[in-house]
């Protein structure tokens, strides 16, 4: 059975939703370091929030680990490398808590440019007095968002309505976002900060994100700017608020993260004009209900071996176009698993070509799952849709994908062409009516078979005799017959049939067919 450990707070429904999976599931709230790294080889996957550090040395304890659940949005806690190359899959809940993060930043906003923090607790230390907390309008004004993703184009779009001007600096998205949210782009962030009366940051927290709002930028900064960060400690950088306050250049921040967390230290909490909460952000009974469940169906899924949209380390997917490819998935890894279960040659090259309705899709999780098809039957190290392209890579194999958008018989095909160094192995299927399956060729014999599984696969001289004797052989070691299909090659007189059986056929059945006169091969599939 698998064991999950959650060690950090995630809401009761999203426990309860992991328990119901029937998998064993043990809360360690707060746990300390050295006893996670003990324990941590007992389980199959970890829940964590922020705080829980998954490092190099957290990854050589965690042996038997097969997924990290970040329950929220940041991953920066990770080592995506190292989960990488140990296929392990990181899943987070990205959509979950935007709406959360992008309205406590708008209360920030509004709580740092009119006192209201300050004042609450001015008047009820007992104190009336209106003087020391005159605030600005917002009406007018203009607000520069950095990043304009998900959660910064929530606020943007949200602030508008309180008659905001809204530029935004992101070189990463393309112009039509920009008009999409009716917001100016500025090619340069010094155009944003130069021109900006609030600034507020939305990016993840990377190389060239850490420290982009400093010293320097609050320099080409109006005099009176405010600033609100609600991403990552430190994209504001600190030491720089810090001296953009003591300037009397900033006139007032609200933050919601820090560099190092739990913080109760830092020069800005004795800074009358910046307001802080400690990472509220996404701590509401919504967006902590909608982190807790999804990231424990992301993470039984997983568990389960299943594609998971919010894999961090694998190709996005949208829910829609998941659903649209899952019965690619399958065919992709049901073709690839019949590599070496019917040849033996180290491949050279593995060629993908998607044609018809299924090259109009994202395919590239289609090909992950082919190659996970291929490798998982030979490997004793856990091949997945993480590591199964680094699999092939340090294998020396290439793999190429090409996509025909029109296709002869079929609406769509995937075929598969194996090489190695004396030949070519092929094999090619197609999906019906959105998910019924179909192997329709091997080596160029043609099929029209489901595959399910147990399957027996017999090449053999194109001559009277030879099914009923293999139906004799097998009625004889109690193998029951499902289906079976006949293609023929009158070329070279030879043919080859797929049949379905009911149960395992043992080594003994299968060499007494191998020796029938006639028989060239015959091979047990478990697809
Ligand atoms: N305070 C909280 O509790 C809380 C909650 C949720 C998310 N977050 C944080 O909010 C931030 C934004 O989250 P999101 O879901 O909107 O992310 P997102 O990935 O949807 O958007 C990030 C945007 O930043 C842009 N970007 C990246 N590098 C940039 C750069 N150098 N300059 C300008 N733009 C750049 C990207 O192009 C993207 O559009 C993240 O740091 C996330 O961890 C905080
Ligand atoms: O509350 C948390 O765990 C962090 C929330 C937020 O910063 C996130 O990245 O999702």
């Amino acid at each position: 059975m698998n064991k999950i450990l959650v060690t950090e707070k995630i809401a009761e429904k999203g426990i309860e939703a992991l328990k119901a999976s029937g998998m064993h599931v043990d809360v360690e709230l707060g746990i300390e370091r050295d006893k996670l790294l003990t324990i941590i080889k007992n389980y199959d996957a970890i829940v964590v929030r922020s705080v829980t550090k998954i490092n190099e040395e957290f990854y050589q304890h965690a042996t038997n680990l097969k997924v990290v659940g970040r329950a929220g949005n940041g991953v920066d806690n990770i080592d995506m490398e190292g989960a990488t190359k140990r296929g392990i899959i990181v899943v987070n809940t990205p959509e979950a808590n935007t709406v959360s993060a992008a309205e406590h930043t708008i209360g920030l906003l509004i709580a740092s440019c009119r006192n209201i923090p300050q004042a609450n607790t001015f008047i009820k230390n007992r104190n009336w007095d209106r003087s020391g907390f005159k605030g600005v309008e917002l009406l007018g004004k203009t607000l520069g968002v950095i990043g304009l993703g998900r959660i910064g184009s929530l606020v943007a779009t949200r602030m508008q309505s309180f008659g905001m001007k809204v530029i935004a600096y992101d070189p990463y998205i393309t112009d039509e976002r920009f008009e999409k949210f009716g917001v100016e782009k500025k090619e340069k962030l010094e155009d944003l900060v130069k021109e900006a009366d609030f600034i507020t940051v939305h990016t993840p927290k990377t190389e060239e994100t850490l420290g982009m709002i400093g010293e320097k930028e609050f320099k080409a900064a109006k005099k009176g700017v405010r600033v609100v960060n609600c991403a990552r400690g430190g994209i504001i950088s600190e030491d720089g608020l810090v001296w953009g306050i003591k300037e009397g250049i900033v006139a007032s921040a609200g933050i919601d993260v820090l560099v190092d967390e739990p913080n109760t230290t830092s020069p800005l909490l004795d800074l009358d004009n910046v307001i802080i909460t400690p990472h509220l952000g996404a701590d509401t009974v919504e967006a902590q209900n909608n982190v807790g469940v999804t990231i424990a169906h992301e993470v039984i899924s997983a568990l389960k071996g299943e594609m998971v949209p919010n894999a961090v380390n694998l190709p996005t997917l949208q829910h829609q176009e998941l659903e649209a490819l899952t019965a690619y998935l399958q065919l992709g890894e049901v073709l690839g698993k019949l590599y070496h279960q019917l040849e033996k040659d180290a491949i050279e090259r593995i060629e993908i070509i998607y044609s018809g309705t299924v090259a109009e899709m994202e395919t590239t999780a289609v090909t992950l799952a082919v190659l996970k098809g291929i490798f998982e039957p030979i490997l004793k190290e856990r091949v997945n849709y993480v590591n199964a392209r680094l699999i092939a890579q340090n294998r020396g194999i290439s793999v190429t994908e090409s996509k025909k958008t029109v296709n002869g018989s079929h609406m769509n095909l995937i075929r598969l062409n194996i090489v190695s160094k004396d030949k070519t192995f092929t094999t090619a299927g197609t999906v019906f009516a959105k998910r019924d399956l179909r192997i329709v060729d091997v080596n160029g014999f043609e099929f029209d078979v489901t595959p399910t599984p147990y399957m027996l696969v017999a090449n053999n001289m194109d001559k009277p005799g030879m099914i009923g004797q293999i139906g004799t052989l097998l009625g004889a070691s109690k193998v029951n017959i499902a289906t079976m299909q006949v293609s023929r090659n009158f070329k070279v007189q030879q043919a080859m049939m797929f049949l379905t059986v009911d149960s395992d056929v043992k080594k003994e059945t299968l060499n007494l067919i191998g020796n029938v006169e006639g028989i060239l091969k015959i091979n047990f599939l478990k697809l």
